[in-house]
């Protein structure tokens, strides 16, 4: 009845809640925002016995951070905020009482004043410093940097440094690496839409286990202060006044029993929370705003030239002498404030003075979502029976809306399970020409459904951009195989570990110390002298008339290039059986990798590894770890990491400055994955662009023109003509169109996710059909003749731009080693058509050639191309002075 008479702001319904509910919980600032445009500026929410009121306006932001700023001050604790009892002692939780009231003043007075942060100018000038030469050092090595992390590391040491004169991060080294991911952590509980914050019940077992998470994550942080306070208490005398610590623990000693140092841990936890993510990643959307706004990012360039001398530091006195910079900043604040709901709790109703609500404890319950501790003792009994229906209602609302969400979504048309059937064989034979087939009739997206398993499949370039570019971030994770799980390699494997921090440092890693421009072309000779080796074998059997077998020399040369780049030493041979071991394990892997493996798809399976492909790779990868301890125990021995100037020194000298990140075991998986994924890839794709090129007799002589002209006779072709040689260039990106070496991205969902008006769900396996992409007759006509000239006069690569053609795949998974297999094709296959002349051992005619394909990892030629390598006798003369040899 009091609630009937009061006026409350207009109720969103129950089915509105509904409907919206996957946008709530996604996003919940914009779901709001969006429900005020129709709901009006001011609503309420009500959950059983829990009222929210939403306030989307500047008037009314101003009613409740001004006008009624006294009665609306305090805040719904999150459960998230009760670990360790933090909301107890916590500036950013505690209602507004005495101890809320000293804190603040603390900080406003003793740690935040005018005074104390003008006294650190000289600091975040130093820090600032480090930051950009930090930047400048990526500049040098033409390394991309992550804004919100260096923005975040920078925030951290500002605000550990101003706290207690400590570095907490560091931009090079993993170093207070726990210290960081666990603030990070915190924040990222306190984010989580929890149902023990709407159910109280619930908080009684932490359903979802944040405040569990929450507490691990503070008990972390706290182990750290407490060492710094103790050290600063046995030191010195607290008498000087550094830092901020150094005035807390005169506090402290001043008032032990006002405030403790239990308070000081609370105080610093929240500072750090507070901080240090909300200043990085404004810092961040105000770069991203930069960078997607050229006219502003020029004009921005152009006053900062004008009011500071050229390579010079920013310094704080200039900022009021850039309006226009001050005006990004507060735009950035405007369009992405960091954190976009300011919760408060109402302490009575229509604004009534603090005493007389004191007094009404009853109305304070109604309005603020109510605390158990807020039930009076006689309660009790009716508080037992009321969350015992809570539970229940609670339990009833989710089953309902679990069905009508499953009602609303809208998945890609189903392949029937007679299709399946149908075609069983030719997609255990190969999938990527079975599901390009089954395309053309069920469309570009459809869903394949096997117990409860879902599989989406997307053959076209709108859809491969779809999954690669716009929805990249919900779709990098990876399905693991059952043979991946062999060693436990899928725990260190960059290949297929989720998008997790330990995925990212490994492509950190790949990306910008292995396979970084600086780093590729300090190799170039190696690679030189391993395709001289390749052409001399060459060379011998053109003289002896002998067959070559093109897959085989270049998966030989590839896997010395490899193994040289990472290992400094060459693990294959052309004509002794030397190391034919390791090659062997690794053609082993792949080959129980291209098998279909019924444990994949039936779970129970995985007990008794029904075709032991598992065994089998477990088998291979014992024996290639093997050979990797031999080495890497040799060098751990001798503590030599320098002198042999390849990657595995890189990785060592890694593990040496943070054993626990990166263990040796990581290594040897690391290494085990260049391998898998670098070697059969390149070579296959040589020997399938060789194929089409001999089998095309225009094609050769143009190409081989093309060559003349640009390579003089006799000579092997350098890494610095590829740029010369645009024919070349077509003719391997026409091969990546119609051979992707790995024809099916399979990626995974992480959630619900929106593809043009489909619904992809969450876990389901997706994959992404190269293989149909290439051969789409509405991106390139004529799609399975191999047209080299198709190329001409358009701006495509093969770099991740161009969704018709992604061989390397694109986006956030997209291939590592790139850069290193995109020169080797050119380099090796120039070079076998210059210097050579090719035919068939029984002399049929090469256009004759069968191109049909085999599957293992990757995709290979059913019959290998062998063909005897000739040379017109003018050039055999050359040889003898020397030039190949
Ligand atoms: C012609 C040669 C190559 C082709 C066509 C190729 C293609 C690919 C493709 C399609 C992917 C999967 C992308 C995705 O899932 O979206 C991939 C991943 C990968 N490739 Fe390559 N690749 C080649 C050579 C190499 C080389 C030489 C290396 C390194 C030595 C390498 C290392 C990797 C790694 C480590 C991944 C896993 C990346 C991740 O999951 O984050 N690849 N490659």
């Amino acid at each position: 009845l009091q609630w009937k008479a009061k006026r409350l702001p207009p109720r969103l319904t129950l089915y509105t809640i509904i409907q919206n509910l996957g946008a709530i919980f996604r996003s919940p600032h914009k779901a709001f925002a969006e429900l005020s445009k129709t709901h009006g500026p001011i609503f309420c929410l009500k959950i059983l016995n829990m009222t929210i009121v939403f306030m989307c306006s500047s008037h009314l932001a101003k009613e409740v951070l001004q006008k009624q700023d006294k009665v609306l001050s305090d805040r719904p604790v999150p459960d998230a905020a009760r670990a360790l009892n933090h909301h107890e002692q916590s500036i950013v939780w505690l209602p507004s009482t005495t101890k809320w009231r000293e804190l603040r003043k603390i900080c406003v007075s003793h740690i935040f004043s005018s005074p104390k942060i003008l006294a650190k100018i000289g600091l975040r000038q130093e820090k600032l410093q480090q930051l950009l030469n930090h930047v400048h050092y990526c500049c040098n090595k033409s390394q991309a940097i992550d804004i919100g992390q260096v923005a975040f590391i920078t925030s951290l040491n500002v605000l550990s440094n101003t706290l207690f004169s400590i570095d907490l991060a560091s931009y090079d080294s993993n170093w207070a690496y726990e210290f960081k991911q666990s603030v990070l952590g915190i924040s990222k509980q306190i984010g989580s839409p929890n149902t023990a914050d709407y159910f109280l019940g619930l908080s009684l077992i932490d359903p979802q286990g944040i405040r569990q998470a929450s507490k691990i994550y503070m008990k972390n942080i706290m182990a750290v202060f407490e060492g710094i306070v103790k050290q600063r208490l046995e030191a010195r005398e607290i008498s000087e006044d550094n830092d901020a610590l150094d005035t807390l623990l005169k506090l402290h000693k001043e008032n032990n029993s006002e405030f403790s140092l239990d308070d000081i841990k609370h105080l610093l936890l929240d500072l750090f929370i507070a901080g240090a993510e909300t200043t990085s990643s404004t810092l961040q959307w105000a770069m991203v705003e930069l960078f997607r706004n050229s006219k502003v990012l020029s004009k921005v360039k152009l006053e900062l030239q004008h009011a500071i001398p050229k390579d010079t530091q920013i310094q704080e006195s200039d900022i009021q002498n850039l309006p226009y910079l001050q005006a990004i900043v507060k735009e950035t604040y405007r369009l992405h404030p960091p954190i976009p709901l300011a919760v408060h709790e109402a302490r009575c109703l229509d604004g009534e003075s603090l005493a007389k609500m004191s007094r009404n404890k009853d109305q304070t319950q109604v309005f603020s979502g109510l605390g158990l501790a807020h039930l009076k003792e006689q309660e009790t009994m009716f508080s037992i029976v009321f969350l015992i229906l809570l539970f229940f209602i609670s339990t009833c609302i989710l089953v309902a809306n679990m069905a009508l969400q499953g009602k609303a979504k809208k998945l890609p048309p189903n392949l029937p399970l007679y299709s399946i059937t149908q075609n069983i064989f030719a997609i255990s034979r190969s999938p990527h020409q079975a599901l390009a087939k089954l395309s053309k009739t069920y469309g570009p997206i459809m869903c394949i459904k096997l117990w409860n398993s879902t599989t989406v499949v997307m053959s076209s370039p709108h859809f491969a951009k779809e999954a690669l570019q716009n929805q990249d971030k919900f779709f990098s994770d990876r399905l693991v195989p059952d043979l991946g799980r062999a060693l436990n390699h899928h725990e260190h494997s960059i290949l297929l570990l989720p998008a997790s921090t330990k995925w990212r440092a490994f492509r950190k890693y790949c990306v910008s110390y292995m396979f970084s421009s600086q780093k590729i072309e300090a190799k170039k000779g190696l690679r030189q002298e391993k395709v001289k080796q390749l052409l001399k074998y060459v060379h011998d059997c053109c003289n002896k008339s002998q067959a070559v077998e093109i897959g085989q020399v270049a998966f030989t040369t590839s896997l010395n290039v490899l193994s040289n780049t990472l290992l400094n030493t060459d693990l294959a041979s052309y004509e002794s059986d030397w190391a034919y071991e390791f090659k062997q394990h690794i053609l082993g892997i792949s080959k129980q990798a291209g098998k279909r493996n019924s444990a994949d798809y039936f779970w129970g399976l995985r007990l008794i590894d029904p075709h032991g492909i598992r065994r089998a790779t477990k088998f291979h990868m014992k024996n290639i770890f093997a050979i990797f301890e031999g080495i890497v125990n040799e060098r751990l021995h001798s503590g030599d990491f320098s002198s042999n100037n390849d990657v595995l020194d890189g990785l060592l000298k890694l593990h040496k400055e943070n054993a626990s990140e990166f263990s040796v075991e990581d290594i040897k998986h690391l290494l085990l994955d260049l391998f898998l994924a670098g070697i059969e890839t390149t070579s296959s794709t040589l020997e399938w662009a060789m194929s089409e090129v001999l089998r095309n007799p225009k094609i050769l002589s143009k190409a081989k023109l093309e060559l003349q002209q640009v390579i003089p006779k006799d000579t092997q072709v350098q890494e610095s003509d590829i740029q010369n040689l645009p024919y070349l260039q077509a003719i391997i990106k026409e091969t990546y169109r119609l051979h992707p070496a790995i024809p099916l991205l399979v990626h995974q969902a992480n959630c619900n996710v929106q593809v043009s008006g489909f619904t992809v769900p969450k876990n389901a396996q997706v994959i992404v059909n190269l293989y149909a992409v290439g051969r789409d007759s509405n991106a390139w006509p004529n799609p399975d003749t191999f047209i080299p000239e198709r190329f001409w006069g358009l701006q495509i690569d093969a770099k991740g731009q161009n969704y018709g053609l992604t061989p390397y795949g694109a986006g956030r998974r997209m291939c590592v080693g790139l850069p290193l297999a995109d020169r080797m094709l050119h380099l090796v296959l120039g070079s076998l058509l210059h210097l050579f002349d090719w035919k068939l051992e029984d002399e049929s005619r090469l256009e004759d050639l069968n191109m049909d394909e085999r599957c293992r990892f990757t995709v290979q030629k059913a019959f290998p191309l062998k063909v005897i390598p000739t040379r017109d006798p003018s050039s055999a003369t050359k040889d003898q002075a020397g030039h190949l040899n």
